[in-house]
């Protein structure tokens, strides 16, 4: 393997217990959002960012097309059908719509802690993606800016002689390397020095320049410098996630020197998740709040910090809404009762299994041994007729309710999940864990999530920002992929850039067979390598029929198959080894599982049984 990437590896894991409050690995960490909202923000420009910010005097094709103003923008926006957030209203409405209003203190706004300009997250991509040169008011700058300005780092600003014009020069945050300490700057004296996430730079080459005109009619154009790329490596989420905009962060400061407290502030805001995204604020954490109001907290020690009115401290729960005069409890519609129906989790959170799982415990990896290779489980659901989908490339689903709870808790007890390029193709997905509990669902950081891997020798993968696992990555509801490929595989450095970004990686192998196949042995000898201690292949056809070879039945340790009671049919993608001939040339059986249990669940039958001989290493 001749790449490294940073796998962090797992902690103790708690063992399923026999009660059916099986209960999977405890990881504990620093959570992700809290550790890179720490980012440090001096200013600093790597050489090759000023030298680049240098060399953009010539005229630029960019320049050489007029400005647009916001309505244009937004207009051609919408004409290119990426608006998913909110419908285009008419030219009319839309003009009066875009104007910057003064907050209305209405009875809505005195209740929201929000006050979202118009068009906040339509205007926030525009900003972001920077597509077209664009021509503003200086007051519209002003009003939208501090709502995307967590996306740019300054480089460097000019001012004409005159002072009329001046002109700011912005990298992408992600093109800044972040280090764990302000090593050249010391502390203050009594000061601890904050949690920093490091990042490398150079991930995003996205630049931009801001000209501000201030005259009779102030105007701001902003436009990509030449030597920009034309695209972000990574989506707008992504950098909310890293850091939070001013404006948000503004309104939260606002409220809280009123003497609220953080938790309060931050349980209102949750009550509006809609305008919490639309400005950004998807990945807002109570800590973010906290150290908004921290200074003014410090300034104001006599203050006592309260709840807001109708709220009140419930242990366990935090802020809640307090029980009403007429007896009726708002405070129970806001306590985590049930996963996917409580607004803290998630809509695709399932509930932890509440049947017992404890048959699965002989067949799971046991994190405590010393072992060369991964712990390997090799978990599918299939048809009667050994089919896993009716076809190549149709997701096909075979597991009920009971058994994909299981799945789910089979990937927290595993450190990666494996699957072939045909299934990333044909399923697009998620790959993590959904229980609640989980990191995203309710749980810490990535607390059980399993790191998804996906064997893609010849990268056929268009690995891109709106696919599950990304996704699923930036909203904290999983880690993010590491792809196996060849050593001949032509990966395109943005493609690189951006799977870094998100926190996944590519995994050269260098092991062949015979066949000019990736050998087995390779990719789990660098999975361990990177921290993996255990494994759970799902598939796909390819993937499973190939590790049942007796060439590499040394390797795995435990299947686990769920099957369904149907026929897929003959065209589908079926899971066999190859056939086997005994001594005497006669058909043979190609493998026989030992230590099997079967055991119903819902409307399917679980198989276990252990493969590798007991005594291989
Ligand atoms: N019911 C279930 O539990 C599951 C069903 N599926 C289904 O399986 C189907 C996909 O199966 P397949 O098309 O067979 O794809 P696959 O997921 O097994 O991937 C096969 C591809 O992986 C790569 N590959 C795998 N092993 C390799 C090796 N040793 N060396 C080099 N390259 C290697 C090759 O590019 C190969 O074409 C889909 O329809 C999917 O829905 C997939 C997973 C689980
Ligand atoms: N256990 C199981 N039962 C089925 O019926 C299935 N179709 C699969 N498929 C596997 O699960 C993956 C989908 O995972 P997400 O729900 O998107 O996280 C799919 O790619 C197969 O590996 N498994």
């Amino acid at each position: 393997m001749d790449h490294v990437s940073r796998a962090s590896t797992s902690s103790p894991r708690a063992m399923a217990s026999a009660s059916g409050s099986a209960s999977p690995r405890n990881e504990n960490g620093l959570a992700r959002d809290e550790a890179e909202n720490a980012d440090n923000e001096f200013e600093y420009a790597p050489e090759h960012a000023r030298e680049d910010a240098m060399d953009e005097d010539p005229p630029q094709a960019e320049d050489a097309t007029p400005p647009m103003n916001l309505f244009g923008a937004l207009e051609k926006q919408a004409r290119q059908g990426d608006i998913h957030d909110s419908p285009l209203h008419t030219a009319s409405h839309e003009t009066s719509e875009t104007q910057p209003r003064t907050p209305d203190v209405d009875a809505e706004s005195a209740h929201s802690l929000f006050n979202n300009p118009p068009n906040l997250s339509r205007i926030r991509r525009v900003l972001f993606e920077c597509r077209d040169p664009i021509e503003i008011s200086l007051e519209e700058f002003e009003t939208y800016w501090p709502f995307i300005d967590n996306v740019w780092v300054k480089q460097r600003s000019n001012a004409s002689k005159e002072g009329h014009c001046t002109t700011d020069y912005y990298m992408c945050r992600l093109r800044r390397p972040t280090h764990r300490t302000s090593d050249s700057r010391p502390l203050p004296e009594g000061k601890r020095p904050r949690k920093k996430r490091v990042r490398e730079g150079g991930m995003c080459n996205f630049q931009i320049k801001v000209v501000r005109f201030e005259g009779a009619y102030s105007t701001v154009t902003i436009a990509r410098t030449p030597g920009s790329s034309s695209v972000h490596s990574h989506d707008l989420d992504y950098i909310d996630r890293v850091k939070r905009n001013s404006g948000l962060m503004e309104s939260a400061r606002k409220e809280s020197v009123k003497g609220y407290l953080p938790s309060s502030i931050f349980t209102k805001f949750q009550e509006d998740p809609e305008k919490l995204h639309e400005a950004g604020g998807r990945f807002l954490t109570v800590t973010d709040v906290r150290n908004v109001s921290a200074k003014w907290r410090i300034q104001n020690p006599e203050v006592k910090l309260v709840p807001h009115e109708g709220y009140e401290y419930q242990k366990g729960y935090g802020i809640v809404k307090s029980q009403n005069a007429d007896g009726t409890n708002d405070a129970a519609q806001q306590k985590p009762v049930q996963s996917g129906s409580s607004p803290l989790l998630p809509p695709d959170t399932l509930s932890f299994p509440q049947f017992p799982l404890d048959f699965l415990q002989p067949y799971l990896p046991n994190h405590s041994e010393r072992r060369e290779f991964p712990h390997v489980t090799l978990s599918y659901a299939s048809s009667m007729d050994s089919k896993i989908s009716l076809c190549p490339g149709m997701q096909t689903v075979l597991s009920g309710p009971e058994a994909k709870l299981m799945t789910h808790y089979l990937r927290s007890r595993h450190d990666a999940i494996l699957i072939g390029v045909g299934t990333v193709l044909a399923d697009n997905p998620g790959l993590n864990c959904r229980l609640e509990g989980a990191g995203g669902f309710g749980g810490l950081g990535r607390m059980w999530q399993p790191r998804p891997v996906v064997v893609d020798p010849m990268g056929r993968w268009p690995i891109h920002p709106e696919c599950r696992m990304l996704r699923t990555a930036v909203e904290g509801k999983g880690k993010a992929p590491w792809v196996v490929v060849s050593p001949g595989a032509q990966i395109n450095p943005q493609r690189l850039m951006m799977l870094k970004g998100y926190g996944g990686d590519f995994l050269r192998i260098v092991e062949y067979n015979q066949h000019w196949r990736l050998r087995w042995e390779g990719v789990l000898r660098a999975l361990a390598s990177e921290g993996i201690k255990s494994v759970m292949i799902e598939g796909g056809g390819t993937v499973l029929s190939e590790l049942l070879n007796p060439e590499y039945t040394n390797f795995i340790d435990s299947i686990i198959v769920t099957v369904a009671p149907t026929y897929l049919g003959r065209g589908g993608v079926g899971v066999s080894p190859d056939s086997k001939l005994d001594q005497e040339g006669k058909p043979n059986a190609a493998l026989n599982p030992r230590d099997v249990k079967w055991t119903p669940l819902g409307q399917n039958v679980i198989m276990c049984g252990k493969i590798r001989a007991q005594d291989t290493p």
